[in-house]
């Protein structure tokens, strides 16, 4: 794809969530996970790349003790999405017996969170949570698969922004699209 086209992509893509109410999202999540973890010592795994910006927004809302790492996982890597996960890079910290938070910007048919709560459950971890921005709503979902913190639910498109990219560009928009004409 050509930067014209990326450009044309965004320019027609519908608005479906403005930045208004992707913060207020951030907020929400923010405390209902301030409730739940504030006294467990937490270690949040940032799902990169993805996850960096939904990461990085509730990271800064939380006020208590807590450790940032991160892992590199992806199923899609430019293409249709395959049924495994591709493991560049994993966790640094050791988290046999932590509270773990994974974060990661969408849920769509879920491969990929189902793939790194049971990566975490095999490190022996005293519990795992999981916290999307964004969790699409459809039928392929892996079975049984939720997220503990949810911030919005987008309907069966394709969407970007907020973390979430079209052909590896848009992450940065801090609102989120959905590109014209899928359905
Ligand atoms: O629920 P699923 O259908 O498994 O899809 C969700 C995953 O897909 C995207 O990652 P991707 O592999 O595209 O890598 P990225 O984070 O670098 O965009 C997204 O960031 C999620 O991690
Ligand atoms: O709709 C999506 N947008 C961006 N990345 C994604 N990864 C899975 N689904 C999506």
């Amino acid at each position: 794809m050509t930067l014209a086209e990326i450009e044309a992509v965004r320019r027609s893509a519908d608005l479906v969530f403005d930045r208004h109410a992707v913060d207020s999202a951030y907020d929400r999540m923010a405390k209902d996970i301030t409730r739940e973890l504030c006294d467990t010592n937490p270690v949040i795994l940032c799902v990169m790349s993805g996850g960096l910006v939904p990461t990085g927004e509730l990271f800064t809302r939380l006020d208590f003790p807590v450790q940032l790492d991160y892992l590199h996982a992806t199923r899609y890597q430019g293409t249709q999405g395959g049924l495994t996960l591709n493991w560049l890079a994993r966790p640094l910290h050791d988290l046999k017996r932590r509270t773990v938070l994974v974060v990661d910007d969408i849920l769509d048919e879920g491969l990929t969170l189902s793939a790194i709560m049971e990566y975490c459950r095999e490190q022996d971890v005293e519990a795992v949570y999981s916290a999307v921005l964004v969790e699409k709503k459809h039928h392929r979902k892996a079975p049984g698969l939720t997220a503990d913190f949810v911030g919005l639910e987008v309907e069966d498109r394709y969407v970007f922004g907020c973390g979430m990219d079209f052909h590896g560009y848009w992450r940065n928009l801090p609102a989120i699209y959905a590109v014209a004409g899928t359905t």
